[in-house]
C-alpha cells in the first residue's frame, strides 16, 4: 500500500525499510511533522504514518481525509496526538503500537533517576575538564527507598519491577488495580495521595488523557515530600512544567528527570543548536542543576524500533486486505477509560 510517512528521522527510516522487506509497502517519508499545514503532502494516499508530535487533530483530519487519506497508523503507544472523535465523525480508522518495549521505556526511566542522584552528567563534565572534586555529587541509596508508580500498564509494571530490583519499596496507583501483580511483585496499591505523599521518587506512566492532564500541579506538588526526585517518561502535560519550575526553585523538589515536555512539539527531535530556545519554561528547566532533560528518547532502543516498525506496517497491511485491525483505536474506548 502506498503510505505517507511523516516526521521521519533516519532512525525510523532504516527501521521502516528493514521491515517492509517482508511487506512491501511503497513508503515515501517526509521529513516534516504531519500538521494541518503538511497534510496536503498526503494527498493520493491511502494511508498515513504519523508520529507523537505530530497534529492530528480535526482540521488536520478533514484536509487528509479530502486527499483520500483512509487510516492514520501511529507508529507510537501514546495517540493524544489524534483526534479520534473527528476521526470517526471522518470514517477514517486510526492503529497504533500498544507494546513495542515497556524495557526501553523503564529503563529510561531508571537511568533518569540514577543519572540525577549520582550527578552522572556533572561528573562527566567535571572529570573531562580534569576537575576531579566530588563536592556536590552526594547522591543516595536506592535501596530501601519509596518509590511511587503511576500507571500500572505494561511500561509501569516493568519500572515496579526494576525499581524493586535495587531493594526498593514500592507503592503503585492505578485505575485499574491488579491484586495478582500486587501479591506477585510485593507491592502495594494507594492512593495517588498517599503516593504524593511517601515517595522519595516518583515516576509517571499513566496516558495523556483529559484526566490526568497536569495530575502533577501545584498543589500536588506541594503534598510531594521535599526532596522527591520526578521522573516523567509519561507524556509531558502530565505535568504542569510552570508549578514545577517554581517547585524547583523553592528546592521543594530534590530532582527533576524529563523525557518529555508539555510543549515539546516543534522542539524535541529537532537539532535546534546556535539558535535561540524561544521556550522560556523550557531553558528555566534547563538551567537548573537538578533537572535533567532528554529529547523524548525512552523509546530509542533497536528492539523498540524493529517493534515500532513491524507492528505499523502489519496494521496498514491488515487495513489494505480488509482484515481486522488488532491495534485499532476508537473514540469510544478512550471515552470509556476516562
Ligand atoms: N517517552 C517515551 O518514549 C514513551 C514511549 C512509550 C509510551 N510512552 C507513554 O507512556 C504511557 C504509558 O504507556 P504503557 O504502554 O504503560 O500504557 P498502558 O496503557 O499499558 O498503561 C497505562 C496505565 O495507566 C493507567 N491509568 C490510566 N489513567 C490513569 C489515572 N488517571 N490514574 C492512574 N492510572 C491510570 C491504566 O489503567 C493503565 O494501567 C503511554 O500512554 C505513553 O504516553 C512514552
Amino acid at each position: 500500500m502506498r503510505v505517507a510517512v511523516f516526521d521521519t528521522h533516519r532512525y525510523d527510516r532504516d527501521a521502516l525499510e528493514a521491515a517492509n522487506a517482508r511487506f512491501g509497502h511503497a513508503l515515501t517519508y517526509f521529513e516534516p511533522r504531519l500538521t494541518l499545514q503538511t497534510a496536503p503532502l498526503a494527498e493520493g494516499f491511502p494511508a498515513v504514518c504519523s508520529f507523537v508530535n505530530d497534529k492530528v487533530d480535526a482540521a488536520t483530519l478533514e484536509v487528509l481525509h479530502a486527499g483520500g487519506v483512509r487510516l492514520v497508523a501511529a507508529r507510537s503507544a501514546g495517540y493524544n496526538h489524534v483526534d479520534l472523535e473527528a476521526a470517526r465523525r471522518l470514517d477514517m480508522r486510526v492503529t497504533r503500537v500498544p507494546e513495542y518495549s515497556p524495557h526501553a521505556v523503564a529503563e529510561h526511566a531508571v537511568a533518569l533517576v540514577l543519572s540525577l542522584n549520582r550527578h552522572i552528567p556533572r561528573a562527566f563534565s567535571r572529570v573531562r575538564d580534569w576537575n576531579f572534586s566530588l563536592d556536590g555529587l552526594v547522591g543516595f541509596d536506592l535501596a530501601g527507598k519509596t518509590v511511587g508508580v503511576v500507571g500500572t500498564g505494561r511500561i509501569g509494571r516493568v519500572a515496579a519491577r526494576i525499581f524493586k530490583g535495587f531493594g526498593c519499596n514500592v507503592l503503585c496507583c492505578d485505575v485499574a488495580p491488579d491484586a495478582a501483580f500486587e501479591r506477585e511483585l510485593g507491592v502495594r496499591y494507594a492512593p495517588l495521595d498517599t503516593l504524593f505523599a511517601e515517595s522519595d521518587i516518583l515516576s509517571l506512566h499513566v496516558p495523556l488523557t483529559p484526566g490526568t492532564r497536569h495530575l502533577v500541579d501545584a498543589a500536588a506538588l506541594a503534598r510531594m515530600k521535599r526532596g522527591v526526585v520526578l521522573v516523567n517518561t509519561g507524556r509531558g502535560a502530565l505535568i504542569d512544567s510552570k508549578a514545577l519550575v517554581a517547585a524547583l526553585k523553592s528546592g521543594h523538589i530534590g530532582g527533576a528527570g524529563l523525557d518529555v515536555y508539555e510543549e515539546e512539539e516543534g522542539v524535541f527531535f529537532q537539532d535546534l543548536s546556535g539558535q535561540v530556545l524561544q521556550d522560556d519554561v523550557l531553558a528555566r528547566l534547563l538551567t537548573f542543576p537538578n533537572v535533567l532533560v532528554t529529547s523524548h528518547q525512552a523509546f530509542l532502543t533497536h528492539e523498540a524500533l524493529a517493534n515500532i516498525a513491524e507492528t505499523t506496517l502489519a496494521s496498514l497491511q491488515a487495513f489494505e486486505r480488509g482484515e481486522p485491525l488488532v491495534n485499532e483505536v476508537r473514540a469510544e474506548q478512550v471515552l470509556r477509560a476516562r
